[in-house]
């Protein structure tokens, strides 16, 4: 797994093989160690190559290995022979040098990189840190600040910020293995002394202790919970005030500590989650591997809105020529300034051209006609949507995919209204468009696997992770949101207050709990739903009527808000008040706590003590059924495909792997029996009561989540 080859007569490359990444499995560990052995110890060798195979260095640790018991040469040492061997080392980096990849390359005496290769420790993400002498070695080279950042980070660097920080010692554009060649034959037989990256004393950052502290306290707050980025900062913080060896100890007593801890298993679950969501299948039988996309060069967007802007502007950065329509004049005008300034906003960050000449913007249909693709991003309301793809099926070309943004409405009464209803999908974004990662992508029953693989590429290439949904009122992420919010709902009538459901929620890792986040996106939103439902009854009455719908516990507590205009920050004030509307700080609102007093007396409903276990159960757990009925109804393949979803759209806390992956850290017979005391105390509430599926794994010995695939197809298959 890693080959030798004597070039230019006394340059020995070792290149690393292991497609698709050369990841430092045992077999290439091995390979390294024999090779250079052999480099180091045959006379005619007077220096070293280290490259990959098909023009990638190292994607760093072979992350499947993780979870089995690891064999082979341990990093520490195989690097250290590296660095401490007596013939100059040059690492060829092209394409990727990540994690133990870009450790084994600090372990060398030189670097170069390619230019358009990408270099980082992206550890963190896995629940993990650099333990191959990364977060000892990296701060030694580029200084405290920048390595922190990096290694709390993972963020991953360009070549040429590589250089800016003194990573790497070159940068070209030509062939990376002959230039480190040259540099191999030009250092042969100079000191190493001062290449050795261990020997160096590590930058003092000024106020150490203060400057560590602030580091802390920021890391922390943004880590909500997570380990790995506090582990970070403190074998940074080892690095900076001990010598290297008694560092590189800390820096093994805490990978140890984090290497067996859940938060890792979780990240890792997720790491190889985001990948297999690739790899979708519809209950009909289509499969990615299976279904040819087409290839889309010129696409339209038709609304722009808040979401049509951010839908254009991720259409322009992934090259695609954009029409971009929007049929009043005014709105177009303020689109197009707001489009402008968000591709030079991003442009800046990425350090590229702003594709402002990508875009083409009108105020009518027509120019779509030759269009590949349309994603229509009008209002939430079926009847325009209906009457656009009325329209589009007339302008457009007859194989135009006609796709939707919506983010809940029937894809296949849409479909129902174009010309080829084979050819419309659904693609429900994530607010800002631009920015969030998800994309469901919903097929309807008719939906070609053409017209699904084709979506499910350009989100791919719009930089998101497309996961592919049946269509059903909310598709999955804001289906198993219901669930979610009516317990949360009926918790406030309980005796809970908003601070504390959303303290409780925070504290297990949500960016904000389900109150904050309601305010921030508005409670008009869920209002117009439930009233489309016919659920809304105006007016605050006080029967029995008053808190039951169709048979079922109903809290009207929402609409009772937005009756009185409390839409949430954008009125200022909703389950929290804010200083003005639009204002961002929720406070504790008086006036609301009263109004729960009220309508708790009003219903005849006496306060009792809600503790924090219990919003986790009544919420989470509510969220997961749904989660195991979206399963049993084929609308989701998987639970990977769930738990990207909520991690990536909801704010779901990573290092709890996803609602699915949670569960089963829980125990799913724990969250059965939990489900079950909650509904026998509450059956009126359908969202409590355990599907089939979650009482039919737990019947099964509760199978490991990798397994659950095979489970629900062979349950099927049974039925
Ligand atoms: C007793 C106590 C002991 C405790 C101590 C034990 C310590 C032992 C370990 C010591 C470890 C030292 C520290 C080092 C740690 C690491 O290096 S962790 C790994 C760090 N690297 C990464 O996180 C890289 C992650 N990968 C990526 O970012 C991307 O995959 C990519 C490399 C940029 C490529 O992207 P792209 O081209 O878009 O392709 P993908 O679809 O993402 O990937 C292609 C397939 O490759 C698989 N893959 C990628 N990286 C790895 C990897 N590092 N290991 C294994 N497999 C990898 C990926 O899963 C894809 O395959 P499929 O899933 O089959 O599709």
């Amino acid at each position: 797994m890693a080959l030798f080859t004597l070039v230019s007569g006394s340059v020995g490359v070792v290149t690393l093989q292991n497609p698709p990444v050369n990841a430092l499995s045992a077999a290439v560990r091995h390979g390294i160690v024999d090779m250079m052995d052999k480099a180091l110890s045959e006379p005619e060798v007077k220096s070293v190559v280290i490259c990959g195979q098909n023009g990638r260095f190292c994607g760093g640790a072979d992350i499947k290995e993780f979870g089995k018991n690891m064999t082979g040469p341990p990093l520490v040492p195989m690097i250290h022979r590296i660095e401490s061997g007596a013939k100059p080392v040059v690492a060829a980096i092209e394409g990727i040098a990540l994690g133990g990849g870009l450790e084994l390359a600090l372990g060398c005496h030189y670097r170069i990189a390619h230019s358009k290769a990408r270099l980082g420790l992206p550890e963190v993400h896995l629940g993990l840190l650099p333990a191959a002498g990364g977060t000892q070695r990296l701060p030694r080279l580029i200084g405290v600040p920048a390595a922190l950042e990096l290694i709390t980070t993972g963020r991953y660097v360009t070549a040429a910020e590589a250089l800016r920080l003194g990573m790497v010692d070159e940068v070209t554009d030509g062939n990376t293995v002959d230039a480190a060649v040259k540099l191999a034959l030009s250092v042969a037989g100079k000191s190493l002394d001062a290449r050795r990256i261990s020997n160096y004393p590590c930058p003092q950052p000024p106020g150490l202790d203060r400057f560590f502290e602030t580091a802390m306290q920021q890391v922390r707050q943004s880590a909500r919970g997570a380990m790995a980025p506090v582990a970070c900062v403190q074998a940074l913080r080892a690095a900076a005030s001990q010598p290297y060896g008694e560092g590189m100890q800390r820096e093994k007593e805490l990978m140890d500590t984090l290497f067996h801890s859940g938060q890792a298993r979780a990240l890792q679950y997720f790491f190889f989650a985001q990948r297999a969501v690739g790899r979708w299948s519809t209950p009909s039988g289509s499969r990615w591997d299976s279904s040819k996309p087409r290839p889309v060069h010129k696409a339209a967007v038709v609304g722009l809105g808040t979401m049509g802007r951010g839908i254009t502007v991720a259409l322009a950065q992934a090259g695609l020529s954009v029409v971009a329509v929007e049929t009043h004049e005014k709105q177009l005008m303020e689109a197009r300034q707001a489009v402008s300034g968000m591709l030079e906003r991003g442009a800046k960050r990425r350090g590229v051209a702003p594709a402002y000449g990508k875009i083409s913007y009108s105020s009518d249909l027509l120019p779509v006609a030759d269009v590949d693709l349309v994603i229509e991003a009008v209002f939430e309301d079926m009847e325009l949507k209906r009457s656009i793809f009325e329209q589009l099926s007339e302008i457009c070309k007859p194989d135009t995919f006609l796709c939707t943004n919506t983010s809940g409405l029937d894809i296949d009464r849409l479909a129902s209204h174009a010309r080829n209803p084979e050819l419309v999908v659904g693609m429900h974004f994530f607010a800002p468009a631009h920015v969030m990662k998800l994309l469901e992508v919903v097929y309807g029953p008719r939906s070609s696997p053409q017209a699904v693989a084709t979506a499910m590429l350009l989100g791919r290439k719009m930089d998101k992770v497309s996961v592919a949904v049946g269509n059903c009122p909310g598709f999955v992420g804001n289906r198993m949101l219901k669930p979610y919010l009516e317990q949360a709902f009926f918790l406030l009538e309980e005796g809970a207050t908003p601070e504390l459901v959303d303290q409780a929620l925070e504290e297990f890792g949500f960016a904000m709990g389900v109150f904050r986040m309601s305010d921030l996106s508005g409670l008009d939103v869920g209002w117009r739903v439930r009233k489309a439902d016919g659920l809304v009854v105006a007016g605050a009455s006080t029967g029995p009527s008053a808190r039951s719908r169709r048979g079922f516990r109903y809290s009207p507590l929402g609409d009772l808000l937005c009756e009185r205009g409390r839409f949430g920050q954008k009125t200022g004030s909703g389950w929290y008040r804010y200083d003005k509307p639009g204002g961002r700080v929720a406070k504790s609102d008086p006036w609301l706590h009263g109004f729960l007093e009220q309508y708790r007396a009003d219903h005849g409903l006496a306060a009792r003590r809600v503790d924090q276990q219990e919003v986790l159960e009544r919420c989470l757990y509510a969220l997961i059924n749904e989660g195991f009925r979206i399963l049993e109804d084929g609308i989701a393949a998987g639970p990977e495909d769930i738990d990207v979803i909520y991690v990536l759209g909801y704010g779901w806390p990573r290092h709890r792997g996803g609602p699915m992956f949670y569960a089963t850290t829980v125990g799913l017979s724990e969250v059965l029996e939990r489900l079950e005391h909650h509904h026998r105390a509450h059956p009126d509430v359908p969202g409590l009561q355990p599907c089939r599926l979650l009482r039919k794994l737990v019947a099964s010995g509760s199978p490991p989540v990798h397994s659950w695939r095979e489970f629900i197809k062979k349950s099927r298959s049974h039925l």
